[in-house]
């Protein structure tokens, strides 16, 4: 039996659902977390929020679906296929969120990573403020496990971060609003806390550290490293495991980010795993 028949006749595919935006210049929202799943070997489904029309240089307008739109896709992949982890990527307003939370709390899903996409990496805010506090009160809860960035992180723990305890006292702050699992992630942070990430879960609070990657081409990975948690959990593996092996894969797309556009480029998401050959035909972050 060929490779190909032996994929094709596998009995369990694991499938992945993305409820995000979209990223004209393809290196964040839906394009990042579906090349993310196909890296995993997950099949990738996806309920688009919103359109943006974005590159490397920034976002220059956005458009929001209606939730009727947004509700029906999210159906339409729950109702066919079984669906073993989901993420949620920005949700632009007040209604998208309120439909998001109904439709998963209906149809009872499992596995939910939330990446609370509030705040850019630089602090600007991405969505009004009525939308912050139900995106806080109401959806964080119902997630296995919430990603913020260290602004993101401000705002659902009102506390300031600028230090690893900072980072550490945040993460147990968020963790008493309901959510399982909390991720606080520090490419926002300064210095050596650039790329440590502190994990509370209620028993353990860890520090994940890898390598720093200097490089400004860093578009994108808040939601790459939610999709492919999203997939190991897809996968099987437990909560902190996925954090864990997710994280490794951020660092290496990083290691292999892309010198595309005239702003910061999006991390490689193939491109560790490129031959020597190809890869030599391509220019690499510095
Ligand atoms: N320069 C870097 N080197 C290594 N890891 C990094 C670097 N920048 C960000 N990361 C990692 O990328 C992931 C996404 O974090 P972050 O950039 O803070 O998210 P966001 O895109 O939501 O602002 C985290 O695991 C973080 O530690
Ligand atoms: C549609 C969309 N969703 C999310 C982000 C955040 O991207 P990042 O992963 O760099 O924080 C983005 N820039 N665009």
């Amino acid at each position: 039996m060929s490779d190909l028949q032996a994929i094709s006749l596998s009995p369990i595919v694991p499938v992945a659902l993305t409820i995000a935006g979209s990223d004209s210049g393809g290196g964040a929202g839906i394009q990042a977390d579906l090349k993310t799943f196909a890296f995993h070997g997950v099949h990738g489904t996806s309920a688009l929020t919103c359109i943006t029309a974005q590159s490397t240089m920034g976002v220059t307008r956005v458009d929001g679906l209606p939730v009727e739109a947004i509700a029906a896709q999210i159906d339409a992949v729950v109702q066919d296929m079984r669906v073993q982890a989901v993420k949620t990527g920005m949700l632009l307003n007040r209604e998208i969120i309120a439909a998001v939370v109904e439709r998963v709390q209906s149809l009872n899903l499992r596995n939910l990573v939330v990446d609370p996409v509030m705040v850019s990496r630089t602090g600007a805010q991405l969505i009004d403020d009525e939308a912050v506090t139900l995106l806080r009160d109401v959806l964080v809860p119902l997630g296995a496990i919430v990603t913020p960035n260290r602004y993101e992180a401000q705002i659902l723990s009102g506390l300031q971060i600028n230090t690893l305890d900072d980072m550490r006292a945040a993460a147990q702050r968020i963790h008493k609003c309901g959510v399982s699992g909390v991720l606080v992630k520090g490419g926002g942070m300064a210095g050596e806390l650039r790329g440590v990430d502190v994990w509370f879960d209620g028993d353990c609070l860890e520090t994940l550290r890898t390598v720093t990657v200097e490089t400004r081409n860093t578009h994108g990975t808040g939601c790459t490293l939610s999709a492919a948690i999203a997939a190991n959990l897809a996968l099987g593996q437990d909560p902190l495991t996925s954090v864990k092996n997710a994280k490794n894969y951020v660092t290496e797309a990083l290691q292999f980010a892309l010198e595309i556009g005239q702003g910061p480029g999006p991390v490689g998401h193939f491109f560790p795993y490129l031959t020597e050959h190809r890869r030599l035909n391509y220019k690499s972050s510095p």
